[in-house]
């Protein structure tokens, strides 16, 4: 292990990390190049925003090492990074990215669902449900470029966005893993992948918990554009103009009237499915399940 801004982080996670080296290129890029001089990311410790006023969009990058995995901390940075940028009238438009190579979010902490106390689980599912919400509904525009893998929780997030590009690398595998760890997405997961890709699609991905490759991605449609790595942001960014030139209000009231009956089944009944959330992941045999699970993440490692 390495010790980096206070986190314990994998050896391998650094060397993953050519792209942090191209990070440090990038930002001195910027400097060299006074990017949107006075223009300054912001943001927090686990969700970086890059913002560009003059364009109305801002990149924001999830940096939560090794994987991106949506600890609670993770959940409200988030939160309180789109709050941020949903009431600043700078910003029309957001690209939601990693900042890790060859991950995008690996879903749900499940060291947040091991081991834990019933209030702890009940706090950390209204976190997801508020960063759903927020991200469902949002009047910005939202593309994601997904950049790396992105199983369960992490094709949730993708699915939240408007409109999602994917890297073209056997390793950015997308889609509903959650039967195959032996438990269940949430209904409002289900209806956005209805929503997306069909009935059928759905319930064929959603019970053999399928991670799909890019062709196979684009080919049921669960995202939009499959590109080479290297383009998946310039491409986020082409797709972010071309929703930009549609009026805000216009675009924003089609938007709800589409979205809003399918956040309004969670939002009418948030306590309801925490007590459901906390009762089903409470039970011995899902613990068992998420422990075996995540020790076999961790040998592979
Ligand atoms: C009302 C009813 C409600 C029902 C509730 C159900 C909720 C359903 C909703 C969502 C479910 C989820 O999101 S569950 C999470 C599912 N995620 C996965 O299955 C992904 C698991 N991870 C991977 O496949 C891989 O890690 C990766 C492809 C994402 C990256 O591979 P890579 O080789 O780059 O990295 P490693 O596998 O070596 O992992 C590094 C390091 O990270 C740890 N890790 C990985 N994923 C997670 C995770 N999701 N949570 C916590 N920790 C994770 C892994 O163990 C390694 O740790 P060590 O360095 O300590 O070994």
């Amino acid at each position: 292990m390495a010790l980096m801004a206070g986190l314990r982080v994998p050896a391998r996670a650094l060397l993953r990390s050519g792209c942090w080296l191209r990070g440090a290129a990038l930002a001195g890029a910027e400097a060299a190049a006074g990017l949107g001089a006075g223009v300054r990311r912001f943001g927090s410790q686990r969700v970086l925003v890059e913002p560009d006023p003059a364009a109305g969009v801002a990149v924001v990058k999830l940096k939560s090492p090794p994987v991106n995995s949506l600890s609670l901390e993770l959940l409200t940075e988030l939160v309180i990074s789109l709050e941020k940028l949903d009431n600043d009238k700078t910003f029309r438009g957001i690209v939601l990215t990693s900042d890790l190579c060859g991950v995008f979010s690996a879903g749900l902490d499940l060291t947040e669902l091991c081991g834990r106390s019933p209030a702890h689980y009940a706090e950390y599912w209204r976190a997801l449900q508020e960063l759903w919400l927020r991200l469902y509904l949002s009047g910005l525009v939202s593309v994601a470029a997904v950049n790396g893998a992105s199983p369960a929780g992490g094709c949730l997030l993708c699915l939240s966005c408007d409109y999602r590009v994917l890297a073209d690398s056997p390793s950015c595998v997308i889609g509903p893993n959650e039967t195959r760890l032996g438990i269940v997405a949430p209904f409002w997961f289900k209806d956005c992948m209805v929503n997306t890709v069909g009935h059928r699609a759905a319930e064929q991905a959603l019970q053999l918990g399928t991670l799909f490759p890019p062709a196979e991605a684009l080919r049921v449609g669960l995202v939009d554009q499959v590109v080479p790595e290297d383009q998946v942001q310039s491409t986020a960014l082409a797709a972010m103009a071309r929703w930009l030139a549609i009026p805000d209000h216009a675009r924003q009231l089609t938007k709800s009237m589409m979205r809003k009956p399918t956040a309004d089944r969670l939002a009418k009944h948030r306590e309801a499915d925490v007590q459901s959330f906390v009762s089903f992941v409470s039970r011995d045999s899902i613990q068992k399940a998420l422990q075996t699970y995540l020790e076999k993440l961790k040998q592979k490692g």
